[in-house]
């Protein structure tokens, strides 16, 4: 049996903004920190140690991974980043407010953006100064590569590469992993791993910062998951989570 640990990252600004994200580079908030300081030690009160991590490019995600590796005394760590695990490009939707959006467009479109499994938000223009062409992190992608928008079927189609190539090799070869990483990359690699439907996705919401055990078996299937911590706390942030694409 395999145990392997993923985790959205802590509160960033933007969540606090209620302001679409994707692959905006924003940091995390001081309450964001402080969620992931807590992750490593619910961590290490499960009696959890890792021998690997993957995460992004993006630096809340990788932020919340140092401050949990730093609490579990593992600063030392390899540390695998991977553009394929970045959240969900948001399009041109970026940098707009969840509730103002939902105002102007109405809550339904608004879930469809957020959550249908193949209908992208509005792709950003090519010329947008938005566009990750420039960016030195994404160099050695080709411009088809990279995104002006995806939905989250486009999403799974570079999580799921990243799981086979790097991630699943590791856990089979023994490796004790740790993924840090974003809400709707986390949603791909869970739906992937549960089997869970086009149309069941669209109910998946993760919370920030909290650690989510997955004990899998020889072949890597699940054989259950669980989030560590106060289960009330995570209900009540997984229905947030549901609720910030709604016009106040
Ligand atoms: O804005 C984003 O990039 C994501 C995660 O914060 O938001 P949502 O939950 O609306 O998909």
């Amino acid at each position: 049996m395999y145990k392997i640990v993923l985790m959205r990252h802590g509160e960033s600004t933007w969540n606090l903004a209620n302001r679409f994200t994707g692959w905006v580079d924003v940091d995390l908030t001081e309450k964001g920190v402080a969620e992931a300081v807590e992750a490593g030690k619910l961590l290490k009160e499960a009696g959890l140690t890792f021998d690997l991590a993957f995460t992004s490019v993006l630096k809340r995600a990788i932020r919340t991974l140092w401050g949990t590796l730093d609490e579990m005394d593992l600063m030392w760590l390899p540390v695998q980043h991977d553009w394929r695990l970045n959240e969900r490009h948001y399009g041109a939707l970026q940098g707009l407010n969840k509730a103002e959006t939902a105002a102007q467009y109405g809550d339904e479109q608004v879930m469809v953006w957020r959550r249908s499994y193949d209908t992208p938000p509005p792709e950003l223009d090519a010329a947008d100064p938005r566009a990750s062409y420039d960016d030195p992190r994404y160099a050695a992608l080709g411009r088809n590569q990279v995104p002006l928008t995806e939905c989250l079927k486009d999403t799974v189609a570079r999580v799921i590469p990243a799981w086979d190539d790097t991630i699943a090799p590791a856990i089979r070869s023994g490796k004790r992993i740790i993924i840090s990483a974003h809400g709707n990359s986390l949603r791909a690699l869970i739906k992937m791993l549960d089997g869970i439907s086009d149309a069941d996705i669209v109910g998946l919401n993760i919370p920030n910062g909290q650690p989510l055990v997955y004990e899998l078996d020889a072949d890597l299937k699940p054989i259950k998951s669980y989030y560590l911590g106060d289960q009330a706390a995570i209900a009540a942030a997984m229905h947030a989570v549901a609720n910030q694409g709604k016009a106040k």
